[in-house]
């Protein structure tokens, strides 16, 4: 079990990535790489933060036509990111062609996920704006199922719903989970939200956290204290 804490490292230029990476003398994060940076960088980004040693979490979302997203995975299986993702929204066809277009010639590939659910996501909202009428959960979970026919290695969800994906999908089907808070924190945009401690014991793989971490007064501080809440003694 590899779990971890991945920094959402969402700025708009690399200087102030790099302000924020600077303080980090003694770790070397897992980061994530979001829309913001990668649209204000391009990929050379991403080429730089790898060469700083740091494993990366693409995080782009990909949601378009089977082919679309096929060709779009080809380019970014040339970058030597870690993990990155689709919509699983986009159904089984299109995880499949994600899959198929982010394994290399010599068969290697990034781990590939699918978002169930974004956890800014109320059922309410869910199911007026979207017009999905079911029970939010058992749309994750559909969602998670289709992401494993379509073979991909797990989901992005609330801390919240990891536990009862493990038991759909199997102990090694990866949960990796945004909408973490501290129990003093501020919610922001953010909906289905736990704490890292109950993210741990709920089961995630992966906590994703940006803002309780990147908007503290001292985020190596903030990231210490994540990685103790959420790893205890793992690491
Ligand atoms: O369902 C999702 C999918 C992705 N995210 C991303 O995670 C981070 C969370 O940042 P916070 O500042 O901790 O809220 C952000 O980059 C989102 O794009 C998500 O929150 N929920």
């Amino acid at each position: 079990m590899n779990r971890d804490v991945i920094i959402a490292c969402d700025f708009n230029s690399k200087e102030d990535l790099y302000a924020f990476l600077d303080r980090f003398t003694e770790e070397k994060p897992f980061l994530k790489i979001g829309m913001e940076l990668f649209y204000a960088e391009g990929p050379e980004i991403v080429r730089e933060i790898k060469a700083r040693g740091h494993k990366i979490f693409l995080d782009l979302k990909l949601h378009d036509i089977p082919n679309t997203v096929k060709k779009a995975m080809a380019v970014l299986s040339r970058l030597d990111v870690d993990m990155c993702n689709v919509h699983a929204g986009g159904t089984i066809a299109m995880m499949e062609a994600g899959l198929e277009g982010l394994t290399r010639p010599d068969g290697t590939r990034p781990l590939l996920i699918a978002v169930t659910q974004l956890t800014s996501t109320s059922e309410e909202r869910m199911q007026n704006d979207l017009l999905i009428d079911k029970p939010l959960d058992e749309v994750v979970m559909h969602y998670a199922a289709n992401a494993k026919i379509a073979g991909l290695d797990g989901v992005v969800c609330s801390p919240l719903e990891a536990g009862k994906v493990k038991d759909v999908c199997g102990k090694d089907f990866l949960t990796v989970t945004p909408g973490v808070r501290f129990a003093d924190g501020d919610k922001g945009d953010q909906v289905r939200i736990t704490t890292p401690a109950k993210a741990r014991e709920i089961g995630s793989d992966y906590i994703v956290v940006g803002r309780p971490i990147t908007q503290a007064d001292d985020p190596v501080a903030a990231y210490r204290r994540c990685v103790s809440e959420f790893l205890g003694g793992e690491k």
